[in-house]
């Protein structure tokens, strides 16, 4: 009885119209199958049009009613045109996933320009139009649901991802301002979650990883694991949820703490350099094609 209290009562989307960013991508896929549990309606968006028509079949599988469309959400234009399609298709959409994104792997100071811009695009600046596209017409019903995949990364840094966590803080400075603009405009039936998940095990941080000793203490996430904890806090309609719990510590220490008392801690945990890996493995692809 005491669980059915606290466990937060989850909305229904049956027959909502959801669109997913990156729905050919680990996450996407897994939030794109979810929703179709749920009985939602699928619109697909991804950039490439093969993986995106993989899981599309996939939904259909399970019964969902799927519009799969290639969009390239780092160009604008494309976001436009592709949301006049949609509405022309499918309707209106009523809960938004902008999950697309992407990372460049690469030390700054040897990163070509428009990597590190390309990142800033899909993570950040594609919020705004994916949102001026689908946002008044949820507003007009006041009734829909904007949810943004950020990461820990959106709420506390690491080094060598200076691209991404940019891109991120955006993204949760974007999502928190909409969020504000929502309530104040009293358009409450228009909902917002934002994700904030730790590395997730699906090959996009191949090869970043914290000092050994720790690693069991705060494992890599499974995609699935993520995405289902993602769906309880979108279906639970909260504001916020980092995955796992734990990521709340290092987040509230970021501005509680001074910056040599975290730096000590980076240093301990293998936080300060836990990107090396990763841009090691990245660079090792790029130079072997
Ligand atoms: N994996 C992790 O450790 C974490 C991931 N996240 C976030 O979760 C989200 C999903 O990541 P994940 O599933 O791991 O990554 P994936 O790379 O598996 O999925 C991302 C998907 O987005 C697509 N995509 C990239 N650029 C564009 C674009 N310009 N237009 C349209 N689609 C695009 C990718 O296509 P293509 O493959 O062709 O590039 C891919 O299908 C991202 O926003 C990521 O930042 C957050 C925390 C941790
Ligand atoms: C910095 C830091 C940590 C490591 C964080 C890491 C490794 C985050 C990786 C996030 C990713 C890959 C997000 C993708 O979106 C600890 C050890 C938790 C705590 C001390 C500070």
């Amino acid at each position: 009885a005491l669980q059915t209290l606290l466990q937060p009562r989850l909305k229904s989307v049956e027959g909502e119209l959801c669109l997913i960013t990156g729905a050919g991508g680990a996450l996407g896929r897994l939030f794109a199958l979810e929703f179709a549990k749920e009985g939602a309606r699928l619109v697909l968006w991804d950039c490439d049009a093969a993986a995106n028509e993989r899981t599309g079949r996939q939904a259909r599988d399970l019964g969902a009613r799927v519009h799969a469309y290639t969009v390239d959400v780092s160009r604008r234009e494309d976001i436009y045109a592709a949301a006049e399609r949609v509405r022309a298709e499918a309707g209106d959409v009523t809960v938004l996933v902008n999950n697309a994104g992407v990372v460049a792997g690469r030390r700054l100071l040897d990163c070509p320009d428009e990597l590190l811009e390309r990142t800033l695009l899909v993570n950040c600046h594609a919020l705004f139009w994916m949102t001026k596209a689908f946002l008044p017409q949820m507003k007009a019903r006041n009734h829909g649901h904007i949810v943004t995949i950020a990461s820990a990364l959106g709420l506390f840094t690491t080094s060598c991802v200076e691209d991404y966590c940019a891109s991120k803080f955006g993204a949760v400075g974007f999502h928190e301002s909409l969020a504000h603009e929502l309530q104040a405009e009293n358009q409450g039936g228009v909902k917002t979650t934002l994700v904030c998940p730790y590395i997730v095990d699906t090959g996009m941080f191949a090869g970043c990883e914290i000092r050994k000793e720790l690693r069991s203490l705060i494992p890599p996430l499974e995609p699935l694991y993520t995405v289902q904890q993602s769906m309880k806090a979108i279906l639970g309609e909260q504001q916020m949820v980092c995955i796992p719990r734990l990521i709340y510590i290092p987040f509230l220490a970021r501005v509680l703490l001074p910056w040599e008392a975290n730096l000590a801690t980076y240093r301990f945990m293998g936080g300060d350099k836990c990107m090396l890996p990763f841009i090691r493995r990245s660079e090792a692809k790029v130079s072997s094609t």
